[in-house]
């Protein structure tokens, strides 16, 4: 029998095999060279160059980073008591936040802490499983639930594992030959209070999340229950578990690549451990300095497009760690696939006009999950595609 084993000069028997494998390893090592990774770093580390930013997206050594307590924190407990005046300056601080971050922090939110150990608890117990194990609930392209290791952000793979579940338990959508798909939530046998644990957090933030999407909708001066017929019967909100496993190089990877949230706001808490670091509008990336008592909230891209730019979705990345393993748990509140996304009519005039063109919530999703899911080797969808004049 004839075997040729790679590495091992295989080729030798067939003179064409040497030479088309020694110029597939020659092409490999050009990609390296040109990301900046020399082969003694591939070999000693052992790192899967599908992993490897290259040299300008990688993040800077954590002596140069500006670590802030920095994002804004807002204090919802004159909400929480129905005092009308201290719930106005609230609607003003998430303004302000929003025009300038995109991103702030909310204390005195009223869920208890132990609901959020709980859920990390049985999270690492979740991630602690042998791999076989874990891909038993296999997020696919049809089926988009479930536990994923292979996710990448911008074409290069995010050093994380997440899990992935709907808010309202199923997810509908028209699949590619116009037939209806229905999908629900895969929860693993073990650890078997995980699914418990997980709603149970999920119902709490879901509540201050959808207080939040009628301040922000306040804010920009229309009527609190404004957008909430797009999220009522239908919404594709998600929560996600994200586990961060130590890196052996941290330098060269990250555990999610820069970003914006395309949903229309995004809760979200990280472990003491930190690693999320926003982009701010000097350009400057700023680390987000772990709060156990706040949940971290951003402005997705329907706000942007919403507000015709007055608020921003800002970029914003996750750096891992040598040492030590991180969670974070974002719910994401999604409106129905039906949405179409507009500047409101409101808000713009003469000196406004509408900065984006119309498009449908539903085919951005699923244009943003395929690119996840396998690199389309162009840059992901974003709404600056979308922007008129761009
Ligand atoms: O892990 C984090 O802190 C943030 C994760 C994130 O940005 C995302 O999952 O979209
Ligand atoms: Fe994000």
């Amino acid at each position: 029998m004839i075997s040729a084993k790679r590495g091992e000069g295989g080729g030798d028997i067939f003179p064409i095999c040497t030479f088309i494998y020694k110029y597939c390893e020659s092409l490999q090592a050009k990609r390296r060279s040109k990301m900046g990774i020399s082969d003694v770093v591939v070999n000693e580390l052992k790192i899967d160059p599908a992993f490897v930013l290259s040299p300008e997206f990688r993040p800077k050594p954590v002596e140069v980073l500006k670590e802030l307590d920095g994002i804004p924190v807002i204090d919802l407990a004159p909400l929480l008591a129905n005092d009308e005046k201290g719930t106005q300056i609230i609607v003003e601080q998430i303004a302000k936040a929003s025009e300038e971050w995109g991103f702030f922090q909310l204390i005195n939110h009223g869920i208890p802490i132990k609901l959020l150990d709980d859920v990390e608890v049985e999270a690492l117990k979740f991630f602690s499983l042998p791999l076989e194990e874990k891909r038993k609930i296999r997020r696919t392209l049809e089926h988009p639930l479930g536990y994923f290791d292979t996710e990448l952000t911008q074409n290069v793979r995010d050093w994380k594992e997440v899990f992935d579940f709907v808010t309202r338990g199923k997810l509908e959508f028209a699949a590619a030959d116009g037939t209806l798909n229905v999908q629900e939530n895969k929860w693993p046998e073990s650890p078997p209070f995980l699914k418990d644990v997980c709603e149970a957090w999920k119902e709490a933030t879901l509540g201050v999340a959808y207080k939040i999407l009628e301040l922000l909708t306040l804010s920009l001066g229309l009527p609190a229950t404004y957008f909430n017929p797009l999220f009522d019967k239908e919404d594709t909100n998600f929560m996600r578990l994200n586990y961060y496993p130590p890196c052996p190089a941290p330098d060269l990877v990250l555990g999610v690549s820069g970003h914006k949230d395309s949903g229309a706001l995004t809760v979200l808490v990280q472990d003491e451990v930190g690693g999320l670091e926003v982009r701010r509008k000097d350009g400057e990336w700023i680390r987000v300095k772990p709060r156990r008592d706040a949940l971290i909230i951003n402005v997705g891209d329907l706000f942007q497009v919403w507000s015709n730019d007055r608020y921003k979705s800002v970029e914003h990345r996750v750096v891992v760690n040598e040492h030590k393993e991180r969670s974070s748990i974002p719910l994401f509140i999604n409106p129905s696939n039906a949405t179409n996304v507009f500047p409101i009519p409101e808000l713009l005039d003469a000196q406004h006009p509408p900065k984006y063109r119309q498009y449908n919530w539903g085919d951005f999703l699923q244009a943003l999950k395929t690119s996840h899911f396998k690199n389309m080797r162009v840059e992901n969808i974003q709404i600056s595609h979308l922007a008129i004049n761009s």
